[in-house]
């Protein structure tokens, strides 16, 4: 079960390793419950590393992660309904519209009126022109809407952000800073990795910054 006095995310010396680098090295953080957090560092320093640990995709070569209190390898289903990424792979039909896709999403999911859910998310990221379109068709910067409409679907209670403004024009980084101010008002936690520090700050109470896969001071 999750612990409601545990920490969002709790890093217990925590290294992974691929092949002979280390991505990770003994990175030791408290996110403690209701604070959002910013992960900042260079290219490849290991912040895309470290929210796929959290959401399970990966398994630390050494140490423990923890998501609410539960443990993100022996207890991976349970962390999995808990959490939810928003990364660079979007995990979409490609021959299938925008519509489509979420409404599959909402069946799996067991949300009631699939397709009115699917349409209102689709408006809500500003998607209404293209819902009958086929994603094969879409730009980076549409499918990184669709991504984060699929994320809203799900309602996690943490939401992993892997660069949410990357490929996204001016008027969809403000669509996008909404939000995320709008999952953190509904009581979602946020770990939000991006390499626009100003939004980030301004979005979250927590920072950790990576340099080489430790935590140094930002
Ligand atoms: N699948 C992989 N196989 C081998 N090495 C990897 C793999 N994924 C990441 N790495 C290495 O791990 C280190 C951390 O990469 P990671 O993608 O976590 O960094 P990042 O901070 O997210 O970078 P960016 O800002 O460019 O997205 C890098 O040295 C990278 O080359």
């Amino acid at each position: 079960m999750p612990s409601p006095s545990a920490p969002a995310l709790a890093l217990h010396d925590v290294s992974k390793r691929y092949g002979r680098r280390w991505a990770l090295a003994r990175l030791t953080y408290a996110l403690p419950a209701g604070r959002s957090l910013l992960l900042t560092g260079h290219n490849g320093s290991g912040k895309t590393t470290l929210l796929r640990l959290v959401a399970t995709a990966l398994s630390p070569t050494a140490g423990r992660v923890e998501v609410l209190g539960r443990d993100a390898v022996t207890d991976r289903e349970g962390v999995r309904r808990d959490v939810a990424l928003l990364s660079h792979a979007s995990f979409l039909y490609e021959d299938l519209t925008a519509l489509q896709n979420l409404t599959i999403l909402a069946r799996l999911l067991g949300i009631p009126s699939p397709e009115d859910a699917a349409g209102a998310l689709l408006t809500r990221v500003g998607l209404t022109r293209r819902t009958d379109s086929p994603v094969r068709g879409f730009s980076a910067g549409m499918r990184k809407r669709l991504a984060i409409a699929r994320l809203l679907m799900k309602t996690p209670a943490i939401a992993l952000l892997d660069e949410p403004f990357g490929e996204l024009d001016p008027q969809g980084i403000r669509d996008m800073e909404g939000i995320i101010a709008e999952l953190k008002a509904s009581g979602a936690t946020v770990v939000l990795a991006t390499h626009l520090v100003e939004q980030g700050m301004t979005l979250c109470e927590e920072r950790l910054h990576l340099q080489d896969g430790r935590a140094v001071a930002a």
